[in-house]
């Protein structure tokens, strides 16, 4: 990879903390693989429901002398239950299958033996998930609403949480069986599982997020630097969901990158698919602002930059809080237009004086620039630690305590 002497007069960080932007990073190289599928999902709703209690039987012994014996008719198996499970080489919530149901029960069998127990059903999900129940309300029976209820949250790999038990196995005929009643030929069918909607939610979508309005080059920023390969062109929301790519560096460490769909103005106020959108940049630890050094809507840079971080502050204030970067790309196009570069310096030195944010000169396309913002990320994400996870009630409750500041 180049080193970024091809724009020479733009190494400027405006923080103390990226004294490692051109130094090291050159000589740090990253490489890639491919992470998530393409149908990654961050919040998912799914059926789950026990497996049925096999049946009870109802036979009765036999031999020479007693043509219909004692009831000896087993107890139907256990429902399987199905658990949640937190997995470290799960990378997804499950995005195609909606209804998971335990395995039932066996039905009882002769000489009074138990039926089989079902197979429990084990959704696997990645560490970090919230599991959450759906219910009904019953606070007003015309119009029910629905509720939450968080059954827990899966951090470690292995951890696990009962989401619906099985149903209990029907009783044989020998379980009624009593000596001063004649046999009974009776037994009881299998009971059914619980079934129960639960929400699954990724606390955390990625460690890093590309922030920015439609046609920055976010997608291709993302591709440039791992091996997701979300879809790239000419024109704004090009990208409606997140993606996802890893960016691993030396060490074996790697940290997570999404690139979200671009922003619009007056996105904090829910215009077009606004909070959805920023909902997805909540729950990431690390913000890039990505800037088209051309602008955005006949916007210069500054102004590119200042609106964004509008919209982003006005949805939540806490959010221009977190560390952030800006990433000033298609710094390519200074090769053609001169004016673009003393442009980018005029930003460089207008933002030197008004805040601490270090700027990073890249171009997504011709993969220029690039090590030096991933060096800068990498030490960040260390820093920050992997264990903070941004979730739904952590932001809530961020929203509430800034908005109690102001
Ligand atoms: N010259 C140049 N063009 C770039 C660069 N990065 C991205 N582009 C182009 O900019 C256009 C938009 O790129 P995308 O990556 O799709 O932009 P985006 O920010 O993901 O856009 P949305 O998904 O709509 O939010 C594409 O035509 C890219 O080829 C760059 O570094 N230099
Ligand atoms: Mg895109």
């Amino acid at each position: 990879m180049k080193p970024l002497l091809w724009y020479p007069r733009l190494l400027v960080p405006s923080s103390p903390t990226t004294h490692l932007q051109v130094s090291a990073a050159s000589s740090v190289c990253f490489s890639s693989r491919r992470f998530f599928s393409s149908r990654w999902v961050d919040r998912v709703r799914i059926v789950v429901s026990g497996g049925s209690g096999g049946p009870g039987l109802s036979t009765f012994t036999r031999d020479r002398n007693h043509e219909c014996g004692a009831p000896d008719g087993g107890n139907g198996g256990r429902g399987g239950n199905v658990y949640i499970e937190s997995r470290t080489d799960c990378k997804s919530l499950p995005s195609s299958q909606k209804k998971f149901r335990g395995e039932s029960g066996g039905t009882g069998g002769r000489y009074c033996k138990d039926g089989a127990n079902g197979e429990d059903y084990i959704i696997r999900v990645p560490c970090g998930t919230l599991v959450k129940a759906v219910f009904e309300s019953e606070t007003s029976s015309d119009h029910p609403s629905r509720g939450m209820a968080i059954l827990g949250d899966l951090n470690q790999d292995g951890e696990r949480i009962l989401v619906a038990s099985g149903g209990k196995g029907g009783r044989g005929n020998h379980s009624f069986h009593n000596s001063r009643k004649k046999p009974i030929d009776f037994c009881e069918q299998g009971f059914e599982g619980q079934t129960r909607v639960i929400e699954l939610e990724l606390k955390s979508i990625a460690d890093v997020g590309l922030v920015g309005f439609p046609n920055a080059g976010k997608s291709c920023l993302l591709r440039a630097i791992s091996h997701a390969k979300p879809k790239v062109a000419p024109y704004p929301f090009t990208t409606l969901r997140p993606y996802l790519g890893v960016v691993q560096a030396p060490g074996g460490d790697s940290f997570t990158c999404a690139d979200i769909p671009g922003l619009v103005q007056g996105a904090f106020e829910n215009r077009g698919l606004g909070h959805d959108f920023l909902r997805h940049i909540e729950r990431t630890s690390i913000l890039v602002y990505v800037i088209d050094i051309v602008g955005y809507d006949d916007l210069d840079i500054a102004a590119t930059f200042h609106i964004l971080r509008r919209e982003v502050e006005m949805y939540n204030p806490s959010l221009v809080r977190r560390p952030s970067v800006i990433a000033l790309n298609k710094m390519d196009l200074i090769k053609t237009d001169t004016r673009l570069l003393e442009m980018c310096e005029n930003f460089v030195h207008e933002m030197s004086h008004e805040e601490d944010i270090p700027i990073f000169p890249v171009s997504a396309q011709e993969r220029l620039g690039l090590s030096p913002l991933l060096s800068y990320l990498h030490e960040m994400v260390a820093r920050i630690g992997k264990r903070h996870r941004w979730s739904s009630s952590d932001v809530e409750f961020e929203r509430v305590l800034s908005h109690l500041v102001e």
